[in-house]
């Protein structure tokens, strides 16, 4: 089995020679720090070995959870938000089929994802829909007590039970959160749910690895084992002991750093060239905004699909602030082939295709964008994928964390909490009323009529 592989050459050609070479200290210092558990959130580090201690028998615990579930629901939702839903989604995106709620063959329950908004429209018409579906809930939440994931959860519990009564709601309801704490725990078992313990020491943005992404990437009908495999192989391609040339998530880290820090690029847009990665780009997104992001420092994750935001996007990133940098992850062979008709007319001129794949246009579409961007003064990164299946994506997921460890600790800061989260969370209760929040109510309530 190959690997996927860095090519980092267009990035460092804007650093000065040796730059990239002299991060080696500072990353042989961060892998230390995370493997001795001596770096700042040393108490969430549980990711770290996490692909190579799934044992087969929690794969197949898990699995057969997911085939009741397969079993018995024609839709499944998952509701959650952030880590307890990006991964998930990133996955089952990429491996799907583009079209699958309108394919569906009924091999797959549809799997529906909420509880990661509080659009009234959004439930209003998901709800709508479930009326006459047979449907299960996955409810995922490591806190337990997320607004956008528990408001949901209420709304899909109370309608799951009237469509199919409580005994039977009782089999196709299964939560995924914290051990003791939390609503969602209390709520299962009370109710009787089967659960999944999200671990203590794995933060949500880390989790998709665990029940949390493992769970409904098997109900849609992926293989986790192989999923995992990928991970473990990369946990071991990315190894501490690996030599820092030869260590993707090393090299990735250190010219991040450097970019960053060396050459004033302080924005990171994350490219595709397929459609069906867009949600790994929002899970890569929230797994270094969250982890980056704080003490007025760290790289702003962005992302582009394209050749699609090319006709968008493409006028800011050629002659836009020359403060970017993109990380193209590049698909060596795309699951279907799809040749160009020749066309006797030849009325839109592109005879010159036929007999070619579309991904040779697609292929040549991201090369000349590579040119034509590093000579704009964007620096690129590339990652290619062998193929998008089970195994490729655990590499890059797995790639993606250990990478973020590492970059985190050379950048300084805790790259396992989120403090800043909260602060929106504060002000919604607070104007909510929720209990507890009294003096904030009141203070922000005369804030906003003094500034009314
Ligand atoms: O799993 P939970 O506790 O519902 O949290 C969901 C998400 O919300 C955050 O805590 C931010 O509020 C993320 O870090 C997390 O992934």
């Amino acid at each position: 089995m190959k690997n996927i592989s860095l090519d980092i050459t267009k990035a460092a050609m804007f650093l000065e020679q040796g730059a990239v070479k002299a991060y080696e200290t500072k990353v042989k210092e961060a892998q230390e720090a995370l493997e001795n558990g001596t770096c700042p959130g040393n108490d969430f580090l549980g990711w770290l070995h996490l692909p190579s201690s799934v044992t087969p028998e929690f794969i197949d615990e898990i699995q057969a959870v997911a085939d009741t579930l397969r079993e018995k629901c024609e839709v499944v939702v998952v509701a959650g938000i952030g880590g307890s839903y990006l991964g998930a989604r990133a996955v089952i995106e990429a491996l799907g089929n583009s079209f699958a709620w309108l394919v569906n063959d009924k091999k797959n329950p549809t799997i529906m994802f909420a509880g990661n908004n509080i659009g009234e429209d959004y439930l209003a018409e998901l709800t709508d829909y479930l009326k006459d579906k047979k449907f299960g809930v996955i409810n995922i939440s490591k806190s337990g007590t997320t607004t956008e994931t528990a408001l949901t959860f209420r709304l899909l519990k109370k309608q799951c039970e009237t469509q199919r009564g409580k005994e039977e709601a009782k089999d196709v309801i299964v939560a995924v959160t914290d051990a003791c704490k939390g609503a969602a725990r209390a709520a299962a078992d009370k109710e009787g749910y089967k659960t999944f313990v999200i671990p203590d020491n794995v933060g949500g943005r880390f989790s998709v690895l665990t029940p949390v992404g493992l769970l409904p990437i098997a109900c849609a009908g992926f293989d986790i084992k192989q999923l995992v495999a990928g991970a473990a192989a990369m946990e071991v391609a990315c190894g501490k002991d690996v030599a820092f040339e030869e260590n993707p998530a090393a090299i990735y880290a250190a010219v991040r750093n450097g970019l960053y820090a060396r050459a004033g690029k302080k924005i990171e847009i994350m490219v595709n060239y397929q459609p069906k990665l867009h949600f790994m780009s929002e899970w890569w997104k929230q797994l270094y905004g969250e982890s980056e992001g704080k003490d007025g420092k760290g790289i702003f994750p962005a992302s582009c699909d394209f050749t699609t935001d090319l006709h968008s996007m493409g006028q800011w990133i050629q002659e836009g602030e020359r403060t970017i940098f993109e990380t193209v992850i590049s698909v060596e062979e795309t699951n279907n082939k799809l040749y160009f008709p020749e066309d006797e007319e030849n009325l839109d001129g592109l005879n010159f295709l036929a007999g070619k794949r579309v991904d040779e246009v697609n292929k040549m579409a991201e090369l000349g964008t590579r040119l034509a961007h590093v000579d704009g003064g964007v620096p690129n990164i590339r990652i290619s994928v062998p193929a998008l299946n089970e195994y490729y994506i655990g590499q890059l997921i797995y790639f993606f964390e250990i990478a973020c460890g590492i970059s985190g600790n050379i950048l300084g800061v805790n790259p396992f909490n989120q403090p800043g989260v909260e602060a929106y969370k504060k002000n919604m209760f607070a104007l909510l009323d929720k209990p507890g929040y009294e003096a904030d109510s009141k203070a922000i309530k005369e804030r906003l009529a003094k500034e009314a």
